[in-house]
């Protein structure tokens, strides 16, 4: 096993972070030096002020608080954190293909390829390099390509460490984690590369708990535990539209089998959608890589994944617009919550975002509450679709900071996270101030149906 005294972890992000924050504190002797090219970003994780981290995670303040300036340093010189590390953690963002061959489903390698030129050109010594990312199976072979081929001589280790993470309980599933899954060869250096990885988690994860595999089937992992959870989801909300029509409860449902100890309990939350920066795009990934081996049926099986969710946004957005005697045009509709899921910023692929647009289409007026997400961020979330102009949705879409005003005066309201904060609000005073009649929509079912019902909404929750 080698000594580590040094990590570099390329990529700020939202796994980044965390992740190398909770690695400093359990390993004070570590000196962990995250480094990434976005000068705002490492501004913002350097700010002496901790309510200004870039990223809002339950916890995570107070891992900065402790590591930062101990051994957890962020900078924008990628280079130095290269040269002085002993392992190199490859956390960038890989996101869709926006071009080209696999465009709209493989995903985009540009940034993990530059990150491996960059280590092959500044690198003054063997390294092991660590591939956090979520990437396609056998990416690990290209990375090792542009490695060995690199003229400095040196020896590069890869070793495949996916993240299962969820954001809003990062720091939590860091500090205690189902399972940590390492990946590398099976040669006696590959072996030593992931002895030398496992003891760093054995800091605080036990070592049972930590899986080592051949690359490949780490790889792959991710992309399979994604996809299962995805699939879940699906599956319970394809069983919500039959529940609207049967007057069956899909919450009813969801306990029913999830008592089942083979089925299990969990990710049996029917909702407007799944969201996320991650689902649909390593699904997509799953789908393109099935096809490129030729496995049609296999590639089919999943993409349905993503229809079904599609559908579900789709089904959402045409209900409110039924319920408003089929038309929204110039009507107020109230979201409450535009991030992905409750106890993040995050936005990305959020399915409020598909709701608003659908809404749009229709010429409504709406009018968003996001206790975390700045107006800047709505605006750039709704024209990054293309679907309207920038004007025409600045024109369109309210970005309010207090509930009460985006209820008020509202012909709709629509709940698409489940931040807890909702439940508590003063329900008489949002009756009181919105159109008649007042229709709830309840992407999450987080609110008492009986209780609204009692003060006069008429509440559509998912699948009841
Ligand atoms: N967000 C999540 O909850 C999870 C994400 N993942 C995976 O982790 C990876 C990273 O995801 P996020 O942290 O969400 O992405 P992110 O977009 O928040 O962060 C990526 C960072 O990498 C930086 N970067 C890109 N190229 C760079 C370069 N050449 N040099 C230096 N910095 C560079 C970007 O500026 C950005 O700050 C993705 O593959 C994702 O699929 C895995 C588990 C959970
Ligand atoms: O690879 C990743 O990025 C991560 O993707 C997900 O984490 P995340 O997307 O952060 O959040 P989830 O809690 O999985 O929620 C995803 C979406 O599914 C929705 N969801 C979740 C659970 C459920 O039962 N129903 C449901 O609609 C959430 O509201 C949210 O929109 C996985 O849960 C993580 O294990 C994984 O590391």
């Amino acid at each position: 096993m080698k000594e580590v005294k040094n990590i570099c972890c390329i990529g700020a992000g939202y796994v980044g972070g965390p992740t190398m924050a909770v690695i400093a504190l359990k390993n004070p002797h570590i000196k962990v030096n995250i480094v990434d090219i976005n000068e705002q970003r490492i501004a913002d994780w350097n700010d002496a002020d901790l309510d200004k981290l870039p990223i809002y995670e339950p916890g995570l303040k107070e891992v900065v608080a402790e590591t930062r300036g101990r051994n957890l340093f962020f900078s924008t010189n990628v280079d130095q954190g290269i040269q002085d590390a002993d392992m190199i953690f490859i956390s960038v963002n890989t996101p869709t293909k926006t071009y080209g061959k696999g465009k709209g489903q493989a995903a985009d390698l540009k940034y993990i390829e530059l990150c491996a030129r960059q280590i092959a050109r500044v690198a003054k010594r063997d390294k092991i390099v660590v591939e956090k990312s979520t990437l396609p199976v056998r990416t690990a072979e290209a990375l090792k390509d542009i490695l060995s081929n690199s003229e400095s001589g040196f020896k590069f280790e890869i070793l495949s460490n996916p993240e299962f993470l969820a954001e809003g309980t990062a720091i939590d599933d860091l500090m205690a984690p189902d399972r940590v899954l390492i990946g590398g060869d099976d040669t006696p250096s590959g072996q030593e590369a992931k002895d030398t990885l496992s003891a760093i988690y054995e800091a605080w994860v036990p070592k049972e708990q930590v899986l080592q595999t051949n690359v490949w089937s780490s790889e792959l992992s991710k992309l399979t535990a994604n996809a299962f959870l995805a699939q879940r989801i699906s599956s319970i909300n394809a069983m919500s539209a039959l529940c609207e029509e049967t007057e069956a409860d899909v919450d009813e449902i969801a306990r029913a089998i999830g008592m089942d100890s083979r089925i299990g309990p969990k990710f049996l939350k029917s909702s407007v959608g799944f969201g996320g920066s991650c689902f649909q795009k390593d699904v997509l990934n799953l789908v393109y890589i099935a096809k490129s081996y030729g496995l049609t049926e296999v590639a089919e099986y999943w993409d349905q994944v993503i229809q079904l969710n599609d559908y579900q946004k789709r089904r959402f957005a045409d209900k409110i617009i039924k319920k408003s005697y089929n038309t929204v045009n110039d009507k107020k509709i109230a979201f409450l919550g535009w991030a992905f899921k409750k106890d993040t910023n995050d936005t990305r692929e959020s399915a409020a975002i598909y709701v608003a647009d659908h809404l749009l289409d229709e010429n409504a007026q709406v009018v968003v509450y996001d206790p975390k997400v700045p107006a800047e961020q709505v605006y750039a979330d709704l024209e990054y679709l293309n679907t309207h102009d920038p004007e025409e949705i600045r024109k369109r879409v309210k970005i309010v900071n207090d509930p009460y005003e985006a209820t008020s005066e509202a012909h709709a309201i629509a709940v698409l996270t489940e931040w807890d904060e909702f439940k508590e609000y003063d329900w008489n005073k949002i009756f009181a101030s919105t159109l008649k009649p007042a229709n709830v929509f309840d992407g999450r079912n987080i609110l008492d149906k009986k209780a609204l019902e009692v003060i006069g909404f008429n509440v559509y929750n998912i699948g009841k």
